[in-house]
């Protein structure tokens, strides 16, 4: 039988090497961790236990919760903070956020992919609520080797796991976190693009303060050059995360994270760890790229709470810069 025509993935304007793929016990592989730089780690069994996971499965076990589900007209899932919108006069969400069983959420799904308006993203975080099956698979991650990680590199807490449930074809736009990610794939087929944090000038982000504190403002897919023409000096790193693969996502690291189109449905389970605050730590020169945007975010914030006012920040700092001496 013909292989379906599957369109190729997007071809970028930028370049894209391949993020390393190693046996998650690879000496080279927790160098690349301890190095905060990006692998995918095959073999490690992390969430195993939950790769039977599919819509049915979920939907019988976990009938009693109400999950947060988003919903775009488009394929974009641009996240932002609704607590920052009242400061952005002009700010429109680009999604509708709902709260559904996952029988109801299934539902929708199948509507919209036949009636291909509107697309979906169920993210909940994983807690009390789900059904015993769940419980047992959760308990059964390989908790052992991911504790072992954090204690190692010296993370902080576990913050949360997001099960996160995609419709194909679903795009999260570049952004950055504030946390350490091991991004586990359960079915489906994610396409992950990651910059590291010296790219930060040519992903162009959004004010700390607006409510898209935390994306860029390009869309990669179609970006506009004569706003952002540094676009076209990214060089960036790309993984396809088949189900078992764990990517790790370093903090500060911007990353795109697609579902293919013609492969179906993605269930993905992140595991966010926050870091210690860097009092404990001697500080090192020359600063790592990801220090000087946790300081360019603080002299924002500091600076935008001076002013009282997000639109006097710019005009601010520009002030204090240009026409300076270099
Ligand atoms: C887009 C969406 C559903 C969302 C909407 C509103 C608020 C938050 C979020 C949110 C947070 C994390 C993800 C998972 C992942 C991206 C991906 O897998 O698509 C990612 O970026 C990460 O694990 O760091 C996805 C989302
Ligand atoms: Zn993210």
């Amino acid at each position: 039988m013909a292989a379906e025509a599957v369109d190729p993935p997007h071809r970028y304007k930028f370049p894209l090497s391949k993020v390393p793929r190693l046996p998650y016990d690879d000496p080279q592989a927790q160098r690349l961790i301890s190095a905060q730089q990006p692998v995918v780690l095959t073999g490690s069994g992390l969430v195993d236990s939950a790769l039977h996971w599919n819509l049915d499965y979920l939907s019988d076990n976990m009938a009693n919760t109400q999950f947060t589900v988003y919903q775009s007209d488009n394929y974009y899932f641009k996240y932002y903070e609704a607590r920052k919108i009242p400061q952005q006069k002009d700010f429109v969400s680009p999604t509708i956020q709902m709260q559904m069983s996952f029988p109801e959420f299934v539902e929708k799904l199948k509507e919209a992919q036949c009636s291909k308006k509107h697309w979906l993203y169920l993210q909940q975080p994983l807690t009390e609520g789900v059904g015993d099956k769940i419980v047992q698979d959760f308990v059964s991650f390989n908790w052992r080797w991911i504790s072992k990680q954090q204690k190692e590199n010296n993370w902080g807490p576990l913050s949360s796991n997001l099960l996160l449930v995609g419709m194909a074809g679903n795009i999260t736009p570049v952004h950055y976190d504030e946390q350490q990610n091991f991004f586990a794939q359960l079915r489906g087929v994610k396409r992950c693009l990651l910059f590291a944090p010296d790219q930060f000038k040519s992903l162009y982000p959004f004010p700390v303060y607006h409510p898209h504190d935390r994306q860029s403002q390009v869309n990669l897919e179609n970006p506009n050059l004569e706003k952002f023409p540094k676009v076209l000096e990214l060089k960036g790193f790309e993984a396809t995360l088949h189900p078992g693969d764990v990517l790790y996502i370093p903090i500060y690291w911007w990353h795109q994270i697609e579902s293919l189109p013609q492969k179906g449905v993605t269930i993905s389970i992140n595991f966010w760890y926050k870091v210690r605050n860097s009092c404990q730590q001697t500080v090192t020169y020359p600063l790592a790229a990801s220090q000087k945007i946790a300081i360019m975010r603080n002299i924002e914030k500091m600076v935008t709470d001076a002013l009282g006012d997000i639109n006097e920040v710019a005009p601010f700092m520009r002030t204090m810069v240009l026409g300076r001496v270099d």
